[in-house]
C-alpha cells in the first residue's frame, strides 16, 4: 500500500521515518508523495582521458570525479548531454517497513531534467543522503538551484518488516552516505578477486 500525506504525516511524527530538514511540510508534502530539495554538492564526470570505466577498478570510477558545491541562492548549470550525480538536502531514515522510491517532479521533467537514470529505489533500513543521477535530455542548459524541490519519495508499506533490512548486514555500501557518492560497484563481491587489477579485461 503506498502512504498518503496523512500516513507520511504520522509516520513523521511518530519518528520511526526520518527525513530532515523540512523547513515547510505544507509545501513538500505531496498527496501521495514527499518532496525533496536538490543540495549544494554535485560530482561531475571529466570529459577527457576517460577509455573506458571497467566497474571493478575503483580509482576509474572515482578518480575522474570532481566535486562541486554550489551554494544555496547560485546555480548550477545542466547543460545538454550532461550526467552529474547530485544529492537531495534531506537525509532521510528509512523503517524496515517501508520501501522508498525516488522520482522525479513533472515540472522538471517538462524540462527534459531527470533526476535518475536508473535506480530508484531507497531500501528498508536505508539511513542517509540520497544520490540523485540527474542529466539534461533536452536541448537548452537549465540552470539547477541548490534548495529547489527536485524529486519526490513514494513510500510503500512491505506486507511485514524486511528481515534483512539495508545496513544489517552484507553489502549496504551506500549506508549513511552524505552528499553525491561516486558508484562503488567496485565493493561487489563477485569483483573480489580481480579487484584494482585488470581484472583480465581487455582494452580496446
Ligand atoms: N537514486 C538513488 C537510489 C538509491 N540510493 C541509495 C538508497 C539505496 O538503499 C542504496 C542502494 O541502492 P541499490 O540497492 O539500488 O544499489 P546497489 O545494489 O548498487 O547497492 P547495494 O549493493 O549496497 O545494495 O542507495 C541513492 O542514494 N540514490
Amino acid at each position: 500500500m503506498i502512504l498518503s500525506d496523512d500516513d507520511i504525516l504520522a509516520r513523521l511524527e511518530a519518528g520511526d521515518l526520518v527525513v530532515e530538514p523540512i523547513d515547510d511540510l505544507d509545501m513538500q508534502v505531496q498527496p501521495a508523495s514527499l518532496d525533496l530539495r536538490l543540495g549544494e554538492e554535485f560530482l561531475e564526470f571529466q570529459r577527457t582521458n576517460i577509455s573506458c570505466i571497467h566497474p571493478n577498478r575503483e580509482s576509474e570510477v572515482s578518480d575522474y570525479v570532481t566535486e562541486t558545491r554550489v551554494p544555496e541562492g547560485e546555480e548550477f548549470i545542466l547543460h545538454p548531454g550532461d550526467f552529474v550525480l547530485g544529492t537531495t538536502k534531506e537525509r532521510v531514515e528509512i523503517p524496515p517497513d517501508l520501501l522508498a522510491t525516488v522520482e522525479g517532479r513533472s515540472s522538471l521533467g517538462r524540462l527534459a531534467v531527470v533526476i535518475h537514470a536508473t535506480a530508484g529505489i531507497v531500501d528498508p533500513g536505508y539511513e542517509g543522503q540520497i544520490t540523485l543521477e540527474l542529466s539534461n535530455l533536452g536541448t537548452a542548459p537549465v540552470a539547477l538551484t541548490p534548495g529547489m524541490r527536485v524529486s519526490q519519495l513514494v513510500f510503500t508499506e512491505l506486507t511485514q518488516p524486511a528481515a534483512r533490512p539495508y545496513g544489517a548486514d552484507r553489502g549496504s555500501k551506500y549506508q549513511g552516505q552524505e552528499g553525491p557518492q561516486a558508484s562503488r560497484i567496485g565493493a561487489d563481491p563477485e569483483f573480489e578477486e580481480t579487484r584494482g587489477t585488470d581484472g583480465g579485461a581487455e582494452s580496446t
